[in-house]
This record gives structure tokens, C-alpha cells and sequence, in this order.
């Protein structure tokens, strides 16, 4: 069975594939935290932009198979040239996606991408792999296409990540969870001027921006 919060066809706002067209399927639940608000401060990761809790959301439910998942996501790909591209995320997606649902994915023609926080083996199959650490919790993978670290985390330094072999290192500024307008957000300003002078000291590190809510879409 697979639960699912949401499902929705929008552009990839973040990282190396941002202004892709993607199918986002949100799973529920996550490993770093319940989604209660009042668990958030005690919680591993504590900035959460994200609700995953129940299977509540548009195009959510709860999936029998995994080919009964992969139709669902299908039928919200429009008919239309370019390579169809699904994005598992949550919560933590890597506490369901499995062998099985990959495969289903493929069979549909489907580029499957993963948005995870990397404390979970991944399996294998995925074609785009994004690993963004959080705090203190201990990552196990040790190879992704591209990592993409929240910034400033102080339990999260990026000098300790540059050991995960990655094809693309990412910060991106941590937003106030609950503000979805960058205008609004005068921490994320901040932490945006201190993830420049970051990647402006150190060039490996790219900046990315959140671009589906400086746009104002899902
Ligand atoms: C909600 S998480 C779900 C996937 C997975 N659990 C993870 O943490 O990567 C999706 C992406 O949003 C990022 N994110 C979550 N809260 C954020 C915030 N307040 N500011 C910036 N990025 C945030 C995460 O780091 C991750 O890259
Ligand atoms: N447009 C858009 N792009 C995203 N990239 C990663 C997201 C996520 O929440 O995993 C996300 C999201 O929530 N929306
Ligand atoms: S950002 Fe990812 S790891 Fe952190 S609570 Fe949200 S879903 Fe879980
Ligand atoms: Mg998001």
C-alpha cells in the first residue's frame, strides 16, 4: 500500500532540473518528523516547508499497487511531446518507493526523479537522485546527481558533505516554513545573501532559489 498526500503537475522549482515540467507525488510521512506543529521544534529536521501528513491532499489516496499508483500518475502527465517526468517526494519518499513502483514508473515511459534527505538507502533505478541533508542525521548515500543543502543549517555545514559524490553541489536558503511569498520572508533574504557569500567564497556550491514560489505556482 502506498500513501500519498498529494499529487500535481507543475515545474521543478529547485536544483538542476528547476523549470522542468514534473509530476510531484508527495508521499506521507517522513522519518525527521511527524508533521505536527506542536512536534516541530524537538523534531530532527525542524524547518519543514511541507505538509505530508494524511493522504488528504489534491490527487492524494491511499494505492493499492504499484501499478495502480503509476496510472494515477500518469493520467496527470498531458498528452503532449517530451519525456514524461515523475518526482517522488514527501515527507521522506524513500520510506515507500520500491523496486516495484520504479519499475511501473518506467513502463509508462516515465523519468523518475527522487527528492530525499538521504538517511535511507535508495534503490536502484532512479534517474535523477537529490540528496538535501538535514541537521544532524546521519546520510547514507553516498553517491546522487546532485546534493542540495538548506542553508544555514548550523548542525549541517556544507565542508561535510563534500565527500557524497555528487554531479552538482546546491545551497539553497532556508525559507520560513509557513511563508510561501519570498517577499515576505525577510529570513529567507538573509540566509539567500549568506548562501551567495558562501558559494562566492567557495565555487563548487551553487546558489538555487525556490523559483515555484518566487513565481507563485503550486
Ligand atoms: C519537503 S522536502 C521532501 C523530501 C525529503 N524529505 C527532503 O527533505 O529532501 C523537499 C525539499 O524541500 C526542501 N525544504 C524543506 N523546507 C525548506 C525550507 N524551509 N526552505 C528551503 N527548502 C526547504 C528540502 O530540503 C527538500 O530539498
Ligand atoms: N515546484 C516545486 N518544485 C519542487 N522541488 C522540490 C519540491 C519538494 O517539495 O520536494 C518542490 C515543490 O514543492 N514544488
Ligand atoms: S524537509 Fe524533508 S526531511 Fe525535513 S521534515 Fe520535511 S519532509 Fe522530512
Ligand atoms: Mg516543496
Amino acid at each position: 500500500m502506498y500513501r500519498v498526500k498529494e499529487a500535481f503537475y507543475t515545474l521543478q522549482g529547485e536544483g538542476a532540473q528547476a523549470g522542468r515540467a514534473a509530476v510531484f507525488c508527495r508521499f506521507s510521512k517522513c522519518n525527521l518528523w511527524n508533521g505536527r506543529e506542536q512536534d516541530r521544534e524537538s523534531a530532527v529536521c525542524n524547518f519543514c516547508d511541507t505538509d505530508f501528513v494524511g493522504t488528504d491532499g489534491q490527487n492524494g489516496g491511499r494505492f493499492a499497487t504499484a501499478d495502480e499508483l503509476a496510472d494515477h500518475i500518469r493520467r496527470l502527465w498531458p498528452d503532449a511531446p517530451g519525456r514524461p517526468y515523475v518526482v517522488c517526494t514527501g515527507g521522506e519518499p524513500l520510506l515507500q518507493l520500491d523496486d516495484a513502483l520504479i519499475a511501473a514508473f518506467h513502463a509508462r515511459g516515465f523519468e523518475v526523479g527522487v527528492e530525499t534527505n538521504g538517511t535511507l538507502p535508495a534503490p536502484a533505478g532512479i534517474d535523477w537522485l537529490c540528496v538535501s541533508p538535514k541537521a544532524d542525521a546521519e546520510v547514507v548515500i553516498r553517491q546522487c546527481d546532485e546534493l542540495k543543502l538548506v542553508f544555514p543549517q548550523p548542525l549541517a555545514p556544507p565542508e561535510r558533505f563534500e565527500g557524497i559524490a555528487a554531479s552538482h553541489y546546491f545551497l539553497s536558503p532556508m525559507a520560513t516554513p509557513t511563508v510561501t511569498e519570498p517577499e515576505l520572508d525577510p529570513v529567507r533574504q538573509r540566509n539567500t545573501r549568506l548562501a551567495t557569500d558562501y558559494c562566492l567564497a567557495h565555487p563548487r556550491w551553487r546558489l538555487t532559489l525556490q523559483m515555484h514560489k518566487i513565481i507563485g505556482i503550486d
